[in-house]
């Protein structure tokens, strides 16, 4: 990320320690402890199925853990009811993979959703909002009025991310935010991602399995595997790491200590 963030001051936005989810049988996360510092833009990496959605979801309160605690601002989210926890994500902002825009909503309606549902801004004053964000993100008026379903991949996403900082979040979360983009429009969108988080002096947490997306939008980052993350540190040490999954990960290798196996692809720690 350019003008890296300075997070000396170690401020943490969201504190997470001996987090533990399992399906059944299967140990998704597994006793796993993280901080993300106010300020900065952290990107959790690692392989299909190793449990960064089931991160993110907890994190989002729409996934109860098994145990641990998830502390933002130094309160734990872990069994708060659904009152409480609205308004705790009041404060979020978030992009999801596929923009996940309301298909029957103009794209200005979709921007502006949020402010109106969520925070009880007036219609004129959300659309004005609307207007300016989705500007921020290089959509001009004439697309205020289309529907999702006019637009390409890169451009739902433009407005995903017009929505989710529409209501100036404290925490923007972004759900593999170029996955099925071409590299240019994952470049514009890294670009615009970067900017909306410094100017909006917001905390950024990513999930992605695309390093480059990881590196050009990162502080830090941190992957994850076997359930915990096994190297955390600032972007431009991550290829100077010795950590065995990090260097087989981030060179897409298939021998190291990274199970990989064809019959059976759904866990890479399988
Ligand atoms: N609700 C659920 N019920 C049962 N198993 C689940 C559930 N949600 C996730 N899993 C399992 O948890 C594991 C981790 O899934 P998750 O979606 O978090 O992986 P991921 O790292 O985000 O993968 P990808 O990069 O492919 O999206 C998978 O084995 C998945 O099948």
């Amino acid at each position: 990320m350019n003008n890296k963030t300075d997070i000396t001051n170690k401020d943490i936005r969201i504190k997470i320690r001996g987090l533990t989810k399992a399906f059944g049988p299967k140990v998704i996360l597994d006793n796993l402890d993280l901080d993300i510092y106010a300020g900065e833009s952290l990107v959790v990496i690692g392989g299909s199925g190793t449990g960064k959605s089931v991160l993110l979801k907890c994190i989002l309160g729409l996934l109860r853990p098994d145990s641990g605690t998830i502390e933002i601002n130094g309160q734990d989210i872990i069994g708060l009811d659904n009152d409480d926890m609205e308004k705790v994500r009041r404060k979020f902002g978030m992009l999801f993979q596929y923009a996940a825009l309301f298909d029957s909503l103009t794209i200005l309606d979709n921007v502006a959703f949020g402010l109106i549902q969520a925070h009880g801004v007036p219609k004129k004053e959300a659309h004005r909002i609307a207007l300016e964000k989705l500007s921020a993100v290089g959509l001009g008026e004439r697309f205020a009025s289309k529907f999702p379903a006019e637009l390409s991949s890169g451009m739902k996403k433009r407005v995903g991310l017009a929505r989710a900082i529409a209501t100036t979040p404290e925490t923007l979360f972004f759900d593999e935010p170029t996955t099925g983009l071409d590299p240019v429009m994952g470049d514009v969108i890294d670009q615009l991602i970067v900017k909306s988080v410094k100017e909006l002096g917001a905390t950024g947490l990513t999930i992605t399995h695309d390093m480059d997306s990881a590196k050009r939008i990162s502080d830090r980052i941190a992957m994850l595997y076997g359930g915990k993350i096994t190297w955390v540190g600032p972007t431009n040490e991550l290829e100077k790491t010795d950590n065995p999954y990090v260097h087989q990960f981030i060179n897409g290798l298939l021998e190291g200590p990274i199970k990989v196996s064809l019959a059976h692809s759904d866990r890479a720690t399988a």
